[in-house]
Formats: C-alpha cells, structure tokens, sequence
C-alpha cells in the first residue's frame, strides 16, 4: 500500500498499461483483460489486474499531468515492482498529414519542463521511448492496418495553451502532437531500468480545431490498447 494506491504486495503486475483517464482504465480492463480485479480506487484513480493472453497485465490511470503521472509511475516502480509500463493516452496531432483517430507512437517526448526537472538541474535529457517496445508497436500497428506515426511529441503542463508561437515552432520542427505526460513517464522509467512507451491517439487537431467528444476519449480507443497489449509481450 501507498499513500495513492491501495494494491497490496503482488496485485500489481510488471506490466502496467497507463491511460490518463481512469475510466480508460476501466474501459479498456473490461475489454481487453481475463478477470480484471480492482486494485485500487484510492482518489478515484482506478486500477485493474488481469490477464491478457495469459500475461498479468496492470491497467492504472495516471491523471492528467505530468505532476500526476509521476506519483504513480514512482510508486508502481519503487514499491511494486512495475518493468514495463506504456501510456495510451490521447493527444492533438500538430501536422497536417496526421488525421484524426490516428496512432501516434512517441519516440521522443519533448518540453519545457517536467517533475524531473529538478534532479536534471541544467542538463536537457532527452527523454525517449524503449527502442524494443517501439519496434514492437510499429509491428503491431502495421498487423492491425493502423494508421501510425512514429516520432516526437511535445509534452505540455497546459491543455488551455496560450503560446501560438510555440506551437508553430514545434510544429516546424516535426512534433507530431501533444500531450501532457510521456516526458515524466520516459524520464522515471529511465532512472529507474525501466521499459516504458507511450501509444496515443488522435483525439483532436491543433490545425483543423477539429475534436472528438468525451465518450470517443474515454473508450473506443481499441487499436491502441491491442498494439500496447502486444508490443508489452512482443
Ligand atoms: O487522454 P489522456 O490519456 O488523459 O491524455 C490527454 O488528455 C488529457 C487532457 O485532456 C491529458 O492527460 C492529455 O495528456
Ligand atoms: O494534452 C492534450 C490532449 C489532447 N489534445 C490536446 O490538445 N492536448
């Protein structure tokens, strides 16, 4: 038990599937898993254990944020023993041939800043994606006939952005979307040994102002939980 999580010893597995939303979470370990179990509730954030094509497979919301997703991903290394863990998140694409609904596969995750921040002091870690995870998924996106994008992405602190003139800077600079938490996630998975990945789908578009209602974010989301589910036990 932690102060965020009340899973005991065991009832998370190595590998933890990491959706913003937790009822993503839920979705997504009602789909996808054998017997998911609810391990945890605590703040509302839900946590499932189960298995998927024999594998125990962890299904644990991180909230919104890179602030929120580093208590969980701390504790779910530090005191669970989690390996592998993958985001399947949404995002805004923020190039013109990356379409709604499409899969973007993060190799690299951008900022300008993250809870990590303080122990990288001066340092500009460039925090990226396990490369055998990241070969995994273009493999599983290619079985699944996804449309699939492999490249940087931006990881912001705000969702309401103020700041057009970065936008057309990362844009210019070929970030594909983004998002609000594979930074962190990349950054504690490094420290720690870890495998981590983040798979996202297109929920909006910076460029189109086009947007997807909250259901469609919440579930739906299929090819991106089976390409994370199959690049986790590639
Ligand atoms: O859909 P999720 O996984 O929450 O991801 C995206 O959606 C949230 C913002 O609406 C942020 O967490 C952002 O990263
Ligand atoms: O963080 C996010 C997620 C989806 N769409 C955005 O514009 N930002």
């Amino acid at each position: 038990m932690t102060p965020h999580i009340r899973a005991l010893a065991g009832q998370i597995a190595e590998t933890v599937l990491m959706p913003g939303d937790p009822l993503r979470a839920r979705w997504a370990a009602e789909t996808f898993l054998d017997a998911p179990e609810l391990v945890n509730d605590v703040r509302g954030m839900l946590g499932f254990t189960g298995t998927w094509r024999g594998n125990r497979v962890t299904i644990h919301g991180s909230g919104m944020g890179m602030p929120s997703l580093s208590i969980y991903a701390n504790e779910l290394i530090s005191r669970y023993g989690a390996r592998t863990l993958i985001r399947i998140g949404s995002c805004g694409a923020m190039q013109s041939h990356v379409a709604m609904r499409d899969v973007i596969l993060a190799q690299t995750a951008s900022s300008i800043s993250t809870p990590s921040a303080g122990i990288f002091r001066d340092l500009n870690f460039a925090p990226c994606a396990d490369f055998g995870l990241l070969r995994a998924a273009v493999d599983a996106a290619e079985r699944h006939g996804t449309r699939a994008h492999v490249g940087g992405i931006y990881s912001s602190d705000v969702f309401y952005d103020e700041r057009p003139d970065l936008n057309e800077t990362l844009t210019r600079h070929g970030i594909l979307g983004v998002e609000m938490e594979a930074a962190e996630l990349y950054s504690v998975a490094a420290r720690h040994g870890c495998r981590a990945l983040a798979v996202l789908t297109v929920s909006d578009h910076l460029l189109t102002q086009e947007a997807l209602p909250p259901e469609e974010r919440q579930s739906n989301f299929r090819d991106m939980v089976e390409i994370a589910l199959e690049s986790a036990f590639a």
